[in-house]
């Protein structure tokens, strides 16, 4: 599992070794890694010797970071500028730089333009204006600086630590920010890495060690994020002696007369992911065109009869479709089985949910949800809202609610009501098409129809992840959504990157399951 940090908790890391004055060695381990980093993405390009490198250095230690970073630089034969943003930056790292040969020059009101136009062309700029102890975003000419480079879409940016205007710890962002191609983060991955839009400007990120590691193994991350191995782990396998109803059955109340294809979707993928039965509820036009797709489905036109989980909503519409979604919430709630909360049946939910109901909405969805609980008072939410500070309301819904909230976007955030939250980014943009969500509600139902007993066995997978019962559904939600992203990923790899329907991510979901069960190394029933 990767953790990510907020500020504070890396600063709290810190404290000690810079209490015992090793913070000059760790400003050299941070700045030697962005430096190498910078290093590797030049020379995929050209030689090292006479390439040209900027530096544009704030004040704090991350101007420091970005300064001794350019000075290592200077002395591998690079041509190095600093652009120092503010009457004093850090004086060691400066006179450095100097020492190493590098050239300096000063932002002043009136010349970011030309500065801008200047190092635009360089074969690197290193982004070291805020870090970490940012208040807000870049003001005056290193704001008016940076949204010229961001227009002139320079051919290599690496941010030093964060790009200056995210905040750390939320991922919120202050514009202008310049988009990174690489992310050079320090001790351990800051959350704003890990949630839009933050996620959005910092390209690819490289952690760098820098001694403080030890410090934030005992912290709560602020976020967490499933890696392929866990997946491996975590995934759902049939044992030998498994029968169709020990596999996992799943009730399925999607579609209806007027949106047939989400039941289709939902169903199939259901079913494409492992769910050892699927029983469909919905109107007749529907249910043939489900039993078209999926003739291993059951049209349930009376008591559905057992089942490990129900997925509700997805192209639900009308006042039967919705009472199905009653009959079977009330049954849910009843028993105790896990419930996957999806599209039209989010707008039915009861006043208090558990942990083990699982809310699937977008940004808009999650906007309207957050509008309709009493809770929250009069405050509005817009789906803009959500947009800036995905990570601020999808904890907030889980709280309000008490169920598990995943939140879908180019990265998927999921919390549970305690604030544990997972973020997965393995999808792509040609993954917003009609229909993905469907899929996504399929492939949930049958993770969460398969998974309930090794969700409450408290040696099991789960379990070893560390966390309490109850935030374990949460995980149980990332790894579906790392499963559907990881398929549409794929599935477009196949199409040499071109666009995705539904279909082609659903169809792509059995061989990412098979390929994680073989990252674990775990037998193929
Ligand atoms: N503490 C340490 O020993 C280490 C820190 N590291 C680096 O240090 C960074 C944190 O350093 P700092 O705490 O100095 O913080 P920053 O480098 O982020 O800068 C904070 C400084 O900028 C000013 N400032 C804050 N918001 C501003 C804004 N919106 N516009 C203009 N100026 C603003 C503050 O007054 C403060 O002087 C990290 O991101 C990382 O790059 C690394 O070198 C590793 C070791
Ligand atoms: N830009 C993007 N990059 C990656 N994945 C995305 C992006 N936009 C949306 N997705 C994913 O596609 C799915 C869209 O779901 P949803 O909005 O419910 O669509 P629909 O209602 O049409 O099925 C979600 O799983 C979401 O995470
Ligand atoms: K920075």
């Amino acid at each position: 599992m990767i953790s990510a940090f907020t500020g504070q908790q890396i600063r709290d890391a810190e404290k000690p070794l810079l209490d015992s004055g090793e913070g000059a060695v760790l400003m050299q381990r941070a700045a030697y890694g962005l430096a190498q980093e910078v290093v590797r993405q030049v020379k995929r390009k050209r030689k090292l010797t006479g390439a040209s490198v900027t530096v544009l250095a704030g004040k704090g230690n991350n101007g420091g970071d970005g300064l001794f970073a350019a000075a290592f630089l200077a002395r591998r034969g690079m041509r190095t500028t600093a652009v120092l943003a503010a009457p004093e930056v850090h004086p060691e790292a400066l006179a450095a730089f100097t020492a190493a040969g590098g050239r300096t020059l000063r932002l002043e009101p009136g010349n970011a333009e030309e500065l801008a136009v200047m190092c635009a062309g360089d074969d690197a700029i290193i982004d070291a204006l805020l870090g970490t102890g940012a208040r807000g975003g870049l003001r005056g000419a290193a704001a008016e600086m940076i949204a010229s480079l961001q227009e002139l879409r320079p051919s290599l940016v690496v941010a030093c630590d964060l790009p200056s205007g995210l905040d750390a710890g939320t991922g919120e962002v202050h514009w202008p920010v310049l988009d990174a191609d690489v992310t050079v983060t320090f001790g351990g991955i800051k959350a704003g890495l890990m949630t839009d839009p933050g996620e959005g400007c910092a390209g690819r990120v490289e952690l760098v060690s820098i001694g403080i590691e030890p410090g934030l193994r005992s912290v709560s991350p602020e976020l967490r994020r499933l890696t392929a191995r866990d997946l491996g782990r975590l995934l759902p396998a049939p044992d030998r002696r498994a029968h169709k109803y020990s596999r996992g059955v799943l009730g399925v109340v999607a579609g209806s007369a007027r949106f047939a294809g989400a039941a289709v979707l939902s169903v199939h993928s259901a079913a494409l992911a492992g769910a050892g039965m699927v029983r469909y509820l919905g109107p007749e036009s529907a249910a043939r065109a489900v039993l078209s797709r999926t003739p291993e489905a059951l049209w349930e036109t009376g008591d559905p009869g057992r089942v490990q989980a129900w997925v509700l909503g997805p192209g639900v519409d009308g006042a039967e479709q919705l009472r199905r979604v009653g009959d079977a919430a009330k049954t849910a709630m009843d028993t105790g089985l896990p419930v996957v909360v999806d599209a039209g049946a989010l707008g039915a939910l009861p006043d208090r949910c558990p942990p083990h109901w699982i809310l699937t909405p977008h940004a808009g969805e999650l906007a309207t949800l957050l509008d309709s609980l009493p809770s929250l008072g009069e405050i509005a939410v817009t789906r803009d809202d959500v947009e800036a500070r995905p990570l601020h309301f999808v904890r907030l819904a889980a709280e309000l609610t008490g169920a598990t909230v995943l939140l879908k976007g180019a990265t998927t955030l999921v919390a549970s009501p305690s604030g544990v939250v997972f973020s997965q980014s393995e999808g792509i943009a040609w993954m917003a098409t009609a229909g993905s969500g469907d899929v996504l509600s399929g492939v949930l139902g049958a993770v969460v129809a398969q998974s309930a007993e090794e969700v409450r066995d408290d040696d099991g997978a789960y379990a070893a992840l560390g966390l309490e019962q109850a935030d374990r559904w949460a995980a149980v939600a990332a790894v579906a959504a790392s499963v559907h992203g990881r398929a549409g990923a794929e599935a477009s790899a196949n199409f040499e990157g071109g666009p995705l329907t539904a279909s082609a991510i659903m169809a792509g979901v059995p061989r990412v399951i098979g390929s994680l069960a073989a990252e674990y190394d775990r037998p193929r029933p």
